[in-house]
């Protein structure tokens, strides 16, 4: 067998990446389709198929595939007769009458019934795991279920037929879902099977081969955790004008010798009510370790102490933006970070006055019951002031006025709803955080992990993008958004292997930035 073209390894490294919709990826496959014999892209795709089978698993030698009713299950027929006839043990699951398959899959069944390959209906129990003298942990299982067609929770024999894949593997066997893994919604991320199903509502891939193009929901919401590692396979076929894109890694500027610290910046931190100062320093220390030049931090708590022993660098100021010809004018301004309810009087001086600011956390939850903030939110946009906005799901849901379930139900089309309606640059956190500004291609960025799910990585993260914007205050904040959150998800990556499930510590998640060995 000779298979050319491999496909290639898809990670927060090598970005950015085009990122295309299940409809864009249609017309695509529609277009591609009409352009080309038929069986041609099917066999390109069981071909890239079984070469990574072959990559990720070489040793195996035997392979169950899992074969729905549709098109991704004749890219599975395929390639389970390429590894029939390169002399691997073979059985092939199927879960519906294959005289029902579409044509080109209908065809794909036919070649593999004819090279002799081992085919019969998904078994109910134990046997689906493969035939006698399967040894299941050096068996590879590939996920040829549900692809691009999705339209509905999986039920019936389908759930069936994932439940019992699930179950085959879950000795540690490695599974390589095609295009997608079966249940995952290509768009949104979401698993749609039965969430309390043992199986988690859609394939847990070790591999996903995304055939034609990437689909944002392999890298959002619960895409990371069902695809697994991700790989591409054009088939020869160039995608069309992306609708998202997965951010690559930024470059660091150089500093130039002559530079001092007037040269990179000022950046003030308002927050820290009674309570909850130590956020408002969190964020300043980021700001700092960025490399923003002076670095001002304004805690709301009346009592709190306007130097942190911990961080002689910082300097304490109190209500500054109270005075006239204040800070609020040149500062890249940082508002919310533990600020609770105080924070609401220092709001309507920012808004009106700075020319880039964060908003985050008790900020963001300030403006959501508000409307006087949020006219004066949607005002800066007639200036040539910047806003960035860093709500978690809940925050965001407040902004919106609906629930968070609904916040994450389409975590791209949630962050580009509020851009539309506030006019800022918007990241909404979680697994795959999006980043969406005005007039600019959604990002979705590719690091960062459950480490970060810490107490004041967030605050981490605001007084990051506001150090690194102090130094370009030049830049977009959508831009200056995806360069931090690219670089503090790439921390907690780095962290990761030896944590062995530990969280990162906000601290400890500033050090880790500050060394700057991100890559
Ligand atoms: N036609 C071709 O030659 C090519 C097809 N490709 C593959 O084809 C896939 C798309 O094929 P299809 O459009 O046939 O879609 P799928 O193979 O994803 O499946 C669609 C079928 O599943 C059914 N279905 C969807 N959701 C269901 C649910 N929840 N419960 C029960 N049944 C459900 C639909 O009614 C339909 O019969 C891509 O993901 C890709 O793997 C690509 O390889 C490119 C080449
Ligand atoms: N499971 C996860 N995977 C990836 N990133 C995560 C995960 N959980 C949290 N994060 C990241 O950690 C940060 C947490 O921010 P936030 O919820 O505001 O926390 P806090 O208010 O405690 O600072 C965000 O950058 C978010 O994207
Ligand atoms: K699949």
């Amino acid at each position: 067998m000779t298979i050319s073209n491999a496909p290639l390894h898809v990670h927060a490294g090598n970005g950015p990446w085009p990122l295309h919709s299940a409809a864009a990826s249609q017309a695509l496959e529609r277009r591609a389709l009409a352009q080309v014999a038929p069986m041609t892209l099917m066999e390109a795709a069981g071909l890239a198929v079984a070469r990574l089978a072959l990559a990720i698993a070489p040793q195996a030698g035997r392979v169950v595939v899992w074969v729905g009713p549709g098109n991704n299950g004749g890219d599975g027929l395929v390639a389970a007769r390429l590894l029939h006839g390169r002399g691997w043990r073979v059985q092939v699951w199927t879960t519906g009458d294959p005289a029902a398959l579409p044509a080109d899959a209908h065809q794909a069944w036919q070649r593999a019934q004819a090279a002799g390959v081992p085919m019969a209906p998904v078994p109910l129990g134990p046997e689906a795991q493969g035939p006698v003298g399967f040894d299941c942990s050096r068996t590879l299982h590939i996920d040829a279920l549900l692809g691009l067609g999705l339209r509905r929770a999986p039920a019936g024999a389908l759930a069936q037929a994932i439940a019992q894949l699930q179950a085959a593997a879950a000795g540690g066997a490695p599974v390589l879902a095609i295009d997608l893994p079966s249940g995952l919604h290509p768009d949104t991320g979401c698993a749609l099977g039965a969430a309390d199903a043992p199986w988690g509502g859609a394939v847990r891939a070790t591999d996903t081969l995304s055939l034609l193009t990437l689909k944002p929901g392999l890298f959002t919401a619960q895409g990371r955790d069902h695809a697994g590692r991700v790989w591409l396979h054009r088939l020869g076929v160039p995608a069309g004008p992306a609708d998202a894109v997965l951010s690559g890694p930024p470059a660091w500027a150089a500093r130039p010798h002559g530079h001092h610290k007037g040269s990179h910046g000022d950046v003030a931190v308002v927050g820290g009510a009674p309570g909850m100062v130590g956020a408002a320093w969190l964020a300043a220390s980021a700001a700092l370790a960025a490399g923003a030049g002076r670095v001002y931090c304004s805690p709301l708590d009346p009592e709190a102490a306007l130097l942190d022993p911990a961080h002689p660098g910082l300097m304490g100021r109190s209500a500054w933006w109270r005075e006239p010809a204040s800070t609020l004018e040149t500062a890249t301004v940082v508002c919310g970070c533990g600020g609770g309810e105080a924070v609401q009087a220092a709001l309507p001086p920012l808004l009106a006055a700075t020319p880039r600011l964060v908003l985050d956390a008790d900020a963001l939850n300030a403006i959501a019951t508000a409307p006087a903030l949020q006219a004066l939110l949607q005002a800066r946009t007639s200036s040539e002031a910047q806003t960035l906005l860093t709500p978690h799901p809940l925050e965001a849901a407040r902004l919106l006025g609906c629930s968070t379930a609904e916040v994450q139900a389409d975590r791209v089309a949630a962050a580009q709803a509020l851009v539309a309606r506030y006019g800022a640059a918007v990241v909404l956190k979680g697994s795959g955080s999006v980043i969406a500004a005005p007039g600019a291609l959604p990002h979705i960025n590719p690091t960062g992990n459950a480490a970060l799910a810490s107490a004041g990585t967030g605050d981490v993260l605001a007084g990051w993008v506001a150090g690194l914007w102090a130094q370009a205050p030049g830049a977009s904040a959508g831009e200056v958004a995806r360069q931090a959150v690219w670089q503090h998800g790439r921390a907690a990556d780095l962290h990761e292997p030896a944590a062995r499930g530990a969280p990162l510590r906000a601290e400890a998640l500033i050090e880790v930035l500050a060394l700057r060995a991100l890559g």
